[in-house]
């Protein structure tokens, strides 16, 4: 990922998650959403939702101070010539949000998880 991802860690933030098994049910709902949701599931229509949710949880896991390891494409490359804008962007925090309700992940605990994800609008944004 790129360095404004970076960020440190908020202490027990991977737990407050459910550590491991709660990020993965966690993501397997997110993605489950998100490719049905009308205002971004198109970005998503050839994409093979196993591989993200992977992916997804290895990164949500690692940049939320657990024991796992990120290897995928850095963001910035990641959602090159999607032509993703503020929209969309907001559409996807969204959904995350009603999925960590979903999973029961207090309020405070949500807002730490996207204060992380925050600054990587800059490399997910490219219409501005
Ligand atoms: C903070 C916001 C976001 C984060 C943290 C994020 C994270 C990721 C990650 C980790 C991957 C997997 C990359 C890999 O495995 O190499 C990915 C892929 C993808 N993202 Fe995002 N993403 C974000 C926002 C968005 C938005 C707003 C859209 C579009 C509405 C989007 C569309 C996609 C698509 C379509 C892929 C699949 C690429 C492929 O497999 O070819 N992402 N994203």
């Amino acid at each position: 990922q790129g360095t404004a991802a970076m960020a440190t860690a908020p202490a027990g933030l991977y737990q407050a998650l459910g550590e491991k098994p709660g990020i993965t049910r966690l993501m397997d709902d997110f993605v489950n959403r998100v490719v049905k949701d009308p205002r971004i599931g198109g970005h998503f229509k050839d994409v093979k939702p196993a591989a993200l949710k992977e992916s997804l949880t290895d990164q949500i896991c690692q940049l939320s101070g657990g024991p796992c390891k990120y290897e995928g494409a850095d963001m910035k490359s990641a959602h090159a010539d999607m032509d993703i804008n503020k929209g969309h962007f907001n559409a996807l925090v969204e959904v995350l949000q009603s999925a960590m309700d979903a999973q029961g992940i207090p309020f405070a605990q949500q807002n730490r998880l996207l204060a992380l994800l925050a600054p990587m609008h800059r490399d997910v944004i490219t219409i501005r």
